[in-house]
Protein backbone atom coordinates (compact mmCIF):
# COMPACT_ATOMS: atom_id res chain seq x y z
CA UNK A 1 0.00 0.00 0.00
CA UNK A 2 1.10 3.57 -0.70
CA UNK A 3 0.97 5.52 2.16
CA UNK A 4 1.98 8.86 0.25
CA UNK A 5 -0.98 8.55 -1.52
CA UNK A 6 -2.99 11.70 -1.26
CA UNK A 7 -6.63 10.27 -0.49
CA UNK A 8 -8.25 13.83 0.26
CA UNK A 9 -6.62 17.26 -1.08
CA UNK A 10 -8.65 20.41 -0.68
CA UNK A 11 -7.64 23.96 -1.61
CA UNK A 12 -8.80 26.95 -1.21
CA UNK A 13 -12.04 26.15 0.02
CA UNK A 14 -14.50 28.67 1.27
CA UNK A 15 -18.71 27.94 2.20
CA UNK A 16 -20.60 31.12 1.88
CA UNK A 17 -24.28 31.07 3.49
CA UNK A 18 -26.78 33.88 2.93
CA UNK A 19 -28.71 34.23 6.33
CA UNK A 20 -30.93 36.00 4.85
CA UNK A 21 -33.51 35.20 2.89
CA UNK A 22 -34.53 31.82 3.89
CA UNK A 23 -34.74 29.50 0.91
CA UNK A 24 -38.91 30.01 0.65
CA UNK A 25 -41.27 31.29 -2.23
CA UNK A 26 -41.26 34.65 -0.90
CA UNK A 27 -37.70 35.32 -1.23
CA UNK A 28 -37.38 33.22 -4.58
CA UNK A 29 -39.95 35.64 -5.94
CA UNK A 30 -37.76 38.41 -4.98
CA UNK A 31 -34.83 37.19 -6.19
CA UNK A 32 -36.50 37.90 -9.95
CA UNK A 33 -36.80 41.33 -9.44
CA UNK A 34 -33.02 41.76 -8.19
CA UNK A 35 -29.91 39.43 -8.45
CA UNK A 36 -28.60 41.10 -5.66
CA UNK A 37 -30.76 41.71 -2.46
CA UNK A 38 -29.44 44.44 -0.33
CA UNK A 39 -31.10 42.94 2.81
CA UNK A 40 -28.89 39.16 1.87
CA UNK A 41 -26.29 38.98 4.83
CA UNK A 42 -23.43 36.55 3.17
CA UNK A 43 -21.78 34.41 6.19
CA UNK A 44 -18.72 32.64 5.51
CA UNK A 45 -18.57 29.10 7.48
CA UNK A 46 -15.46 28.23 5.71
CA UNK A 47 -12.55 30.49 4.96
CA UNK A 48 -9.40 29.74 2.86
CA UNK A 49 -9.63 26.22 3.67
CA UNK A 50 -6.65 24.12 2.81
CA UNK A 51 -5.37 20.62 3.80
CA UNK A 52 -3.96 17.05 2.32
CA UNK A 53 -4.72 13.74 4.05
CA UNK A 54 -2.97 10.95 2.79
CA UNK A 55 -3.87 7.26 2.42
CA UNK A 56 -4.03 5.41 5.96
CA UNK A 57 -4.31 8.53 8.11
CA UNK A 58 -7.15 9.31 10.48
CA UNK A 59 -7.37 13.11 10.67
CA UNK A 60 -9.38 14.46 13.61
CA UNK A 61 -11.26 18.18 13.22
CA UNK A 62 -11.99 19.84 15.73
CA UNK A 63 -13.07 23.60 17.05
CA UNK A 64 -15.39 25.52 19.32
CA UNK A 65 -18.98 25.22 18.57
CA UNK A 66 -19.72 26.75 14.90
CA UNK A 67 -16.48 26.69 14.27
CA UNK A 68 -17.28 24.97 10.26
CA UNK A 69 -16.17 21.23 11.12
CA UNK A 70 -19.70 19.56 10.21
CA UNK A 71 -19.57 22.15 6.76
CA UNK A 72 -16.08 20.88 5.93
CA UNK A 73 -17.30 17.31 6.74
CA UNK A 74 -20.49 17.62 4.42
CA UNK A 75 -18.35 19.32 1.55
CA UNK A 76 -15.88 16.30 1.86
CA UNK A 77 -18.56 13.53 1.32
CA UNK A 78 -20.37 15.54 -1.24
CA UNK A 79 -23.13 16.37 0.74
CA UNK A 80 -23.15 20.30 0.05
CA UNK A 81 -21.29 22.36 -2.06
CA UNK A 82 -18.29 24.95 -1.94
CA UNK A 83 -18.35 28.51 -2.74
CA UNK A 84 -14.39 28.27 -3.73
CA UNK A 85 -11.86 25.91 -4.16
CA UNK A 86 -11.47 22.15 -5.06
CA UNK A 87 -12.15 18.94 -3.22
CA UNK A 88 -10.43 16.02 -4.79
CA UNK A 89 -11.16 12.80 -3.93
CA UNK A 90 -8.63 10.03 -4.99
CA UNK A 91 -9.33 6.86 -5.64
CA UNK A 92 -12.30 4.26 -6.04
CA UNK A 93 -13.84 5.22 -2.71
CA UNK A 94 -17.10 5.46 -0.75
CA UNK A 95 -17.74 8.59 1.61
CA UNK A 96 -20.57 7.78 4.22
CA UNK A 97 -21.07 10.93 7.36
CA UNK A 98 -22.58 8.55 9.77
CA UNK A 99 -25.62 9.95 10.56
CA UNK A 100 -26.24 12.01 7.45
CA UNK A 101 -28.06 11.34 4.31
CA UNK A 102 -30.99 9.92 5.98
CA UNK A 103 -34.48 9.68 4.92
CA UNK A 104 -36.40 10.40 7.32
CA UNK A 105 -39.76 9.25 5.87
CA UNK A 106 -38.51 5.88 4.87
CA UNK A 107 -37.48 3.22 7.75
CA UNK A 108 -34.17 2.15 8.92
CA UNK A 109 -34.44 -1.08 6.96
CA UNK A 110 -35.34 1.36 3.77
CA UNK A 111 -32.71 3.64 4.54
CA UNK A 112 -29.84 1.03 4.62
CA UNK A 113 -31.12 -0.07 1.32
CA UNK A 114 -31.16 3.35 0.12
CA UNK A 115 -27.83 4.44 1.31
CA UNK A 116 -26.21 0.87 0.09
CA UNK A 117 -27.46 1.66 -3.43
CA UNK A 118 -26.15 4.68 -3.27
CA UNK A 119 -23.06 3.66 -2.77
CA UNK A 120 -23.14 1.75 -5.90
CA UNK A 121 -23.74 -1.99 -3.82
CA UNK A 122 -26.55 -4.58 -5.37
CA UNK A 123 -29.53 -5.88 -4.37
CA UNK A 124 -28.04 -8.80 -3.60
CA UNK A 125 -25.00 -7.62 -2.34
CA UNK A 126 -27.19 -6.03 0.39
CA UNK A 127 -29.45 -8.56 0.64
CA UNK A 128 -26.67 -11.17 1.86
CA UNK A 129 -25.59 -8.08 4.30
CA UNK A 130 -28.96 -6.89 6.04
CA UNK A 131 -29.18 -9.24 8.33
CA UNK A 132 -25.49 -8.33 10.02
CA UNK A 133 -25.84 -4.42 9.53
CA UNK A 134 -29.83 -4.88 11.62
CA UNK A 135 -27.52 -6.99 14.29
CA UNK A 136 -24.83 -4.85 14.62
CA UNK A 137 -27.16 -1.29 14.84
CA UNK A 138 -28.55 -3.09 17.35
CA UNK A 139 -32.02 -1.50 16.70
CA UNK A 140 -34.64 -4.39 16.99
CA UNK A 141 -37.53 -4.53 15.71
CA UNK A 142 -37.39 -0.82 15.76
CA UNK A 143 -35.72 -1.13 12.15
CA UNK A 144 -39.03 -1.54 10.46
CA UNK A 145 -39.65 2.04 12.03
CA UNK A 146 -39.81 5.35 10.20
CA UNK A 147 -36.34 7.02 11.03
CA UNK A 148 -38.01 10.05 11.87
CA UNK A 149 -39.15 8.42 14.89
CA UNK A 150 -35.78 7.45 16.09
CA UNK A 151 -33.59 9.24 18.77
CA UNK A 152 -29.82 10.66 17.89
CA UNK A 153 -28.10 7.78 19.15
CA UNK A 154 -30.28 5.42 17.40
CA UNK A 155 -29.93 7.33 13.93
CA UNK A 156 -26.34 7.11 14.97
CA UNK A 157 -26.22 3.85 15.33
CA UNK A 158 -28.06 2.80 12.23
CA UNK A 159 -25.93 5.35 10.42
CA UNK A 160 -22.81 3.74 11.98
CA UNK A 161 -23.81 0.47 10.85
CA UNK A 162 -24.74 1.14 7.38
CA UNK A 163 -21.39 3.13 6.88
CA UNK A 164 -19.29 -0.06 8.35
CA UNK A 165 -20.73 -2.96 6.33
CA UNK A 166 -20.38 -1.07 3.04
CA UNK A 167 -16.33 -1.04 4.04
CA UNK A 168 -15.12 2.59 2.58
CA UNK A 169 -12.10 3.48 1.46
CA UNK A 170 -12.66 6.74 2.98
CA UNK A 171 -14.82 7.48 6.34
CA UNK A 172 -15.85 10.07 7.50
CA UNK A 173 -17.50 10.38 11.23
CA UNK A 174 -18.99 13.31 12.52
CA UNK A 175 -19.55 12.95 15.80
CA UNK A 176 -21.09 10.00 15.27
CA UNK A 177 -20.73 7.70 18.34
CA UNK A 178 -20.51 10.40 20.43
CA UNK A 179 -24.16 9.97 21.06
CA UNK A 180 -24.39 6.11 21.29
CA UNK A 181 -24.47 4.54 24.16
CA UNK A 182 -21.10 3.05 26.23
CA UNK A 183 -21.42 -0.60 24.32
CA UNK A 184 -22.19 0.22 21.13
CA UNK A 185 -19.33 3.02 21.39
CA UNK A 186 -17.08 0.36 22.31
CA UNK A 187 -18.14 -2.19 19.70
CA UNK A 188 -17.87 0.98 17.09
CA UNK A 189 -14.42 2.00 17.78
CA UNK A 190 -13.12 -2.04 17.85
CA UNK A 191 -14.68 -1.62 14.43
CA UNK A 192 -12.60 1.42 13.28
CA UNK A 193 -9.48 0.21 14.83
CA UNK A 194 -9.74 -2.76 12.19
CA UNK A 195 -10.08 -0.10 9.49
CA UNK A 196 -7.29 2.26 10.35
CA UNK A 197 -4.97 -1.24 10.56
CA UNK A 198 -6.39 -2.35 7.26
CA UNK A 199 -4.92 1.73 6.13
CA UNK A 200 -8.21 3.34 5.21
CA UNK A 201 -8.36 6.94 5.59
CA UNK A 202 -10.87 8.73 8.40
CA UNK A 203 -11.81 11.79 8.97
CA UNK A 204 -13.24 12.40 12.49
CA UNK A 205 -14.82 15.43 13.65
CA UNK A 206 -15.18 15.45 17.56
CA UNK A 207 -15.09 17.11 20.67
CA UNK A 208 -14.04 14.75 22.63
CA UNK A 209 -10.32 15.42 23.04
CA UNK A 210 -9.56 11.72 24.53
CA UNK A 211 -10.72 10.35 21.22
CA UNK A 212 -8.46 12.39 18.84
CA UNK A 213 -5.79 12.01 20.90
CA UNK A 214 -5.93 8.13 20.76
CA UNK A 215 -7.03 7.75 17.23
CA UNK A 216 -5.46 10.58 15.35
CA UNK A 217 -2.64 11.08 13.47
CA UNK A 218 -2.98 14.66 12.59
CA UNK A 219 -5.63 17.47 13.73
CA UNK A 220 -7.35 19.99 12.18
CA UNK A 221 -8.09 23.01 14.41
CA UNK A 222 -11.10 25.02 12.71
CA UNK A 223 -11.72 28.73 14.40
CA UNK A 224 -14.60 30.23 13.14
CA UNK A 225 -14.02 29.25 9.70
CA UNK A 226 -10.43 28.83 9.13
CA UNK A 227 -7.51 26.47 9.61
CA UNK A 228 -6.23 28.12 12.95
CA UNK A 229 -3.27 24.55 13.14
CA UNK A 230 -3.14 21.79 11.43
CA UNK A 231 -0.58 19.51 12.94
CA UNK A 232 -0.07 15.88 15.05
CA UNK A 233 -2.46 15.68 18.14
CA UNK A 234 1.32 16.09 20.30
CA UNK A 235 1.24 19.76 18.39
CA UNK A 236 -1.99 20.72 18.34
CA UNK A 237 -3.82 19.46 20.95
CA UNK A 238 -2.08 21.14 24.01
CA UNK A 239 -2.74 24.82 21.83
CA UNK A 240 -6.53 24.06 21.38
CA UNK A 241 -6.50 23.05 25.47
CA UNK A 242 -4.76 26.15 26.27
CA UNK A 243 -7.50 28.19 23.81
CA UNK A 244 -9.99 26.37 24.97
CA UNK A 245 -9.31 27.49 28.92
CA UNK A 246 -8.60 31.07 27.69
CA UNK A 247 -11.70 31.46 26.18
CA UNK A 248 -13.91 29.55 29.53
CA UNK A 249 -12.26 31.65 32.08
CA UNK A 250 -13.58 34.92 29.77
CA UNK A 251 -16.33 36.26 31.91
CA UNK A 252 -19.44 36.08 29.51
CA UNK A 253 -19.73 39.53 28.56
CA UNK A 254 -16.00 39.01 26.65
CA UNK A 255 -16.82 35.79 25.39
CA UNK A 256 -19.32 37.88 23.81
CA UNK A 257 -17.44 40.33 22.25
CA UNK A 258 -14.82 37.75 20.87
CA UNK A 259 -17.48 35.53 19.49
CA UNK A 260 -19.09 39.19 17.94
CA UNK A 261 -15.95 39.75 16.74
CA UNK A 262 -15.31 36.67 14.95
CA UNK A 263 -18.78 36.53 13.11
CA UNK A 264 -18.12 40.35 12.49
CA UNK A 265 -15.46 38.84 10.54
CA UNK A 266 -17.02 35.85 8.72
CA UNK A 267 -19.43 38.50 7.40
CA UNK A 268 -17.31 41.08 5.90
CA UNK A 269 -15.39 38.03 4.19
CA UNK A 270 -15.22 38.11 0.57
CA UNK A 271 -13.84 36.33 -2.46
CA UNK A 272 -11.65 39.37 -3.29
CA UNK A 273 -10.32 38.84 0.21
CA UNK A 274 -9.74 35.43 -0.23
CA UNK A 275 -7.76 36.08 -3.53
CA UNK A 276 -5.21 38.55 -1.76
CA UNK A 277 -4.96 36.29 1.35
CA UNK A 278 -3.95 33.46 -1.08
CA UNK A 279 -1.66 35.73 -3.21
CA UNK A 280 -0.12 37.01 -0.23
CA UNK A 281 0.68 33.70 1.21
CA UNK A 282 3.57 33.19 -1.93
CA UNK A 283 4.37 36.52 -3.17
CA UNK A 284 6.70 34.75 -5.66
CA UNK A 285 4.00 33.13 -7.49
CA UNK A 286 4.61 32.70 -10.95
CA UNK A 287 1.37 34.65 -13.34
CA UNK A 288 0.75 31.24 -14.51
CA UNK A 289 0.26 29.89 -10.67
CA UNK A 290 -1.90 33.05 -10.00
CA UNK A 291 -4.08 32.43 -12.83
CA UNK A 292 -4.40 29.38 -11.82
CA UNK A 293 -5.16 30.33 -8.07
CA UNK A 294 -7.42 33.32 -9.68
CA UNK A 295 -9.34 29.98 -11.61
CA UNK A 296 -10.05 27.97 -8.38
CA UNK A 297 -11.55 30.69 -6.80
CA UNK A 298 -13.83 31.40 -8.79
CA UNK A 299 -17.23 30.68 -7.04
CA UNK A 300 -19.43 27.83 -7.74
CA UNK A 301 -23.13 29.48 -8.12
CA UNK A 302 -25.09 29.66 -5.42
CA UNK A 303 -27.84 26.20 -6.23
CA UNK A 304 -30.91 28.37 -4.29
CA UNK A 305 -30.37 31.22 -6.57
CA UNK A 306 -32.14 31.45 -9.90
CA UNK A 307 -30.08 31.61 -13.11
CA UNK A 308 -30.45 34.56 -15.52
CA UNK A 309 -32.24 32.02 -18.23
CA UNK A 310 -34.84 30.51 -15.21
CA UNK A 311 -35.68 34.23 -14.24
CA UNK A 312 -36.38 34.95 -18.15
CA UNK A 313 -38.43 31.89 -18.35
CA UNK A 314 -40.40 33.01 -15.26
CA UNK A 315 -41.30 36.51 -16.54
CA UNK A 316 -42.51 35.03 -19.63
CA UNK A 317 -44.70 32.91 -18.37
CA UNK A 318 -45.95 35.71 -15.93
CA UNK A 319 -46.26 37.97 -19.06
CA UNK A 320 -48.21 35.04 -20.70
CA UNK A 321 -50.45 34.69 -17.86
CA UNK A 322 -51.56 38.12 -17.52
CA UNK A 323 -51.22 38.57 -21.45
CA UNK A 324 -54.07 35.51 -21.36
CA UNK A 325 -56.48 37.39 -18.43
CA UNK A 326 -56.77 40.86 -20.34
CA UNK A 327 -57.55 39.08 -23.60
CA UNK A 328 -60.14 37.08 -21.66
CA UNK A 329 -61.50 39.98 -20.27
CA UNK A 330 -61.48 42.25 -23.57
CA UNK A 331 -63.59 41.24 -26.89
CA UNK A 332 -60.10 39.83 -28.60
CA UNK A 333 -59.10 37.28 -29.81
CA UNK A 334 -54.91 36.17 -28.71
CA UNK A 335 -53.59 35.73 -31.88
CA UNK A 336 -54.71 39.35 -32.63
CA UNK A 337 -53.35 41.10 -29.57
CA UNK A 338 -50.06 40.01 -30.21
CA UNK A 339 -49.95 40.44 -33.83
CA UNK A 340 -51.11 44.12 -33.06
CA UNK A 341 -50.04 44.83 -29.07
CA UNK A 342 -49.75 48.15 -29.36
CA UNK A 343 -53.32 48.55 -30.59
CA UNK A 344 -54.72 45.52 -28.27
CA UNK A 345 -53.27 47.80 -24.80
CA UNK A 346 -53.86 51.67 -26.16
CA UNK A 347 -57.57 50.87 -28.02
CA UNK A 348 -59.08 47.58 -27.38
CA UNK A 349 -58.47 46.57 -23.79
CA UNK A 350 -61.63 48.06 -21.27
CA UNK A 351 -63.04 49.55 -24.25
CA UNK A 352 -67.01 48.35 -24.44
CA UNK A 353 -68.35 48.53 -28.38
CA UNK A 354 -70.57 50.65 -29.55
CA UNK A 355 -72.26 49.95 -32.50
CA UNK A 356 -70.79 53.03 -33.86
CA UNK A 357 -67.43 52.21 -32.85
CA UNK A 358 -67.55 49.58 -35.58
CA UNK A 359 -65.08 49.05 -38.05
CA UNK A 360 -65.40 47.06 -41.12
CA UNK A 361 -62.63 45.09 -40.34
CA UNK A 362 -63.69 44.28 -36.40
CA UNK A 363 -64.25 41.11 -34.97
CA UNK A 364 -67.20 40.43 -32.71
CA UNK A 365 -68.30 37.98 -30.53
CA UNK A 366 -72.23 37.09 -31.07
CA UNK A 367 -73.72 33.72 -28.82
CA UNK A 368 -69.92 32.83 -28.59
CA UNK A 369 -68.83 32.77 -32.33
CA UNK A 370 -66.69 35.33 -34.25
CA UNK A 371 -67.92 36.95 -36.55
CA UNK A 372 -66.36 39.92 -39.05
CA UNK A 373 -67.74 43.02 -39.80
CA UNK A 374 -67.48 43.11 -43.57
CA UNK A 375 -69.45 46.25 -44.92
CA UNK A 376 -71.02 49.31 -43.17
CA UNK A 377 -72.49 52.31 -45.48
CA UNK A 378 -71.53 54.55 -42.81
CA UNK A 379 -70.21 54.94 -39.19
CA UNK A 380 -73.74 53.83 -37.84
CA UNK A 381 -74.97 50.88 -39.89
CA UNK A 382 -78.47 51.38 -40.77
CA UNK A 383 -78.46 47.07 -41.74
CA UNK A 384 -75.83 44.49 -40.82
CA UNK A 385 -74.02 42.45 -43.17
CA UNK A 386 -72.23 40.16 -41.27
CA UNK A 387 -70.13 37.03 -42.41
CA UNK A 388 -68.05 34.73 -40.60
CA UNK A 389 -64.33 35.62 -40.50
CA UNK A 390 -63.71 31.69 -41.19
CA UNK A 391 -66.65 31.59 -42.41
CA UNK A 392 -68.76 28.05 -42.83
CA UNK A 393 -72.51 29.56 -41.72
CA UNK A 394 -74.17 31.59 -44.48
CA UNK A 395 -75.67 35.23 -44.16
CA UNK A 396 -78.89 33.70 -42.90
CA UNK A 397 -77.26 31.57 -39.78
CA UNK A 398 -75.35 35.64 -39.49
CA UNK A 399 -78.13 37.22 -39.30
CA UNK A 400 -79.89 34.78 -37.00
CA UNK A 401 -76.94 35.28 -34.83
CA UNK A 402 -77.57 39.01 -34.51
CA UNK A 403 -81.01 38.93 -34.01
CA UNK A 404 -80.84 36.62 -31.32
CA UNK A 405 -78.16 38.77 -29.93
CA UNK A 406 -80.21 42.10 -30.45
CA UNK A 407 -83.46 40.85 -28.48
N1 LIG B 1 -27.42 26.25 6.12
C1 LIG B 1 -26.84 27.20 6.84
N2 LIG B 1 -27.23 28.49 6.71
C2 LIG B 1 -26.65 29.45 7.41
N3 LIG B 1 -25.64 29.24 8.28
C3 LIG B 1 -25.22 27.99 8.45
C4 LIG B 1 -25.79 26.90 7.75
N4 LIG B 1 -25.15 25.76 8.12
C5 LIG B 1 -24.23 26.14 9.02
N5 LIG B 1 -24.26 27.46 9.22
C6 LIG B 1 -23.40 28.25 10.10
O1 LIG B 1 -22.06 27.92 9.77
C7 LIG B 1 -21.29 27.89 10.94
C8 LIG B 1 -20.59 26.55 11.02
O2 LIG B 1 -21.54 25.54 11.30
P1 LIG B 1 -21.09 24.02 11.52
O3 LIG B 1 -22.31 23.23 11.77
O4 LIG B 1 -20.21 23.61 10.42
O5 LIG B 1 -20.25 24.15 12.86
P2 LIG B 1 -19.61 22.99 13.76
O6 LIG B 1 -18.19 23.34 13.98
O7 LIG B 1 -19.90 21.66 13.17
O8 LIG B 1 -20.42 23.20 15.10
P3 LIG B 1 -20.80 22.14 16.28
O9 LIG B 1 -19.55 21.81 17.00
O10 LIG B 1 -21.73 22.91 17.12
O11 LIG B 1 -21.44 20.95 15.62
C9 LIG B 1 -22.23 28.13 12.11
O12 LIG B 1 -22.10 29.48 12.51
C10 LIG B 1 -23.59 27.86 11.55
O13 LIG B 1 -24.56 28.69 12.14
Amino acid sequence: MNSDKIKIKAEYLTKKFELLPAKNTKNKARSLVSSSNKEDQDFWALRNISFEIRNGECVGVIGLNGAGKSTLSNIISGQISQTTGQVEINGDVSIIAANAGMQGNLSGRENIRLKALMVGMSNKEIDNKMDDIIEFSELGPFIDQPVKTYSSGMKAKLGFSIMVHQDPDIMIVDEGLSVGDKTFVDKSRKRMFEFRDQGKTILLVSHDMRTIKEWCDRVIWLNYGEVKAYGTPEEILPEYNKFANWFKKLSRKEQKIYKDKQRQKQMDYSVNQLKKDVLSEDPNMSEAEKQEVTQNLKKNKDSHKLSLLSKVVVWFCLLGFIWTGLVSISDTRLIESIKHPGEFLTERLFKEKKSSEIKSSDVIEIKGSPVAIIDFADKKPQHTELAMKNGDQSNETIQQLVDGADQ
